[in-house]
């Protein structure tokens, strides 16, 4: 299986917080990769590095073979790489659909005057926009809240909007950071039936959870950050019975839990 993201040695400093520590993994083009780590561990900060929002200052990241460090965070949509938020960022007075919509343009080509003048392309564009928009809310079950206003939607239909609005650019990799915070049981598995519906469909997905059942259940292998450090890698089975992860992070009791199947 080839490599979608490879990153070595990413280092992130906040004035004397040292939030990524000589990070390297490599994620496998098609494979759903779990990232977790008890609270302030740096996974948002390596989320942060990797969609540009965060130069490092050391390190480097390469997507789909190509340098990804150092990318304005409004570009990295355009090689192939979404993300979702951990607090939802959403047009809250735009429409589900237009949420989307704005997504889509990542991939359209309508230019400014275009725009203006409404020619002929890019009406076309528009209505091309907007049909795909409808299946993508389709695809993530909220088609008949296409046209309420995103705030106006329950908790985890406006996590599945983002999603949506992810998917909307194409990406080859989507990061969903924090998907299930917020979400009662029936939600959380809807979102799990989700994204293992994107993945089927050939999408490589980064999973940052504190979900362990959920990160346990879907990824294919999950890095264990802890300080901004790597504490271990590996595919679910051997990561939970890895002892240092058991100390730092899961507990004796979580760890049982989560090999046993059973949710607190
Ligand atoms: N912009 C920033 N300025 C200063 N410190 C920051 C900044 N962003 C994160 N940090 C610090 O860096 C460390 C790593 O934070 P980060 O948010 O990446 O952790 P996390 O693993 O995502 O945690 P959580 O699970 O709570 O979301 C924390 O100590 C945090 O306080």
């Amino acid at each position: 299986m080839s490599i979608l993201l490879e990153a070595k040695g990413l280092s992130k400093r906040f004035g004397g917080l040292q939030a990524l520590s000589d990070v390297s993994f490599q994620i496998r083009r098609g494979e759903t990769y779990g990232l977790i780590g008890p609270n302030g561990a740096g996974k948002t900060t390596l989320f942060n590095v990797l969609t540009g929002l965060y130069v490092p200052e050391s390190g480097r990241a390469d997507f789909d073979g190509k340098p990804l460090v150092g990318i304005a965070p409004h570009k990295v949509a355009s090689v192939g790489m979404a993300r979702t938020f951990q607090n939802i960022r959403l047009f809250g007075n735009l429409s589900a659909i237009e949420n989307v919509m704005i997504g889509r343009h990542v991939r359209t080509r309508s230019n400014f005057l275009g725009a203006i003048f409404h020619t002929p392309a890019t009406r076309r564009e528009e209505i091309a926009t907007q049909k795909r928009a409808y299946e993508l809310l389709e695809y993530v079950g909220i088609a008949h809240r296409a046209n309420d206003v995103a705030r106006s939607l329950p908790y985890g239909d406006q996590r599945r909007l983002e999603i949506a609005r992810a998917l909307a650019t194409e990406p080859k990799l989507l990061a969903l950071d924090e998907p299930a915070a917020g979400m009662n049981e029936s939600e959380t598995v809807v979102l799990r039936q989700l994204i293992e519906k994107i993945s089927g469909d050939g999408i490589t997905v980064l999973l940052i959870e504190h979900d362990m059942k959920l990160v346990m259940g879907l990824c294919d292998r999950v890095l264990v950050l802890e300080y901004g450090k790597v504490l271990a890698e590996g595919v679910p089975a051997e990561v939970q019975r890895n002892p240092k992860v058991i100390e730092a992070y899961l507990g004796a009791g979580a760890a049982a839990e989560v090999t046993t199947g059973e949710s607190a």
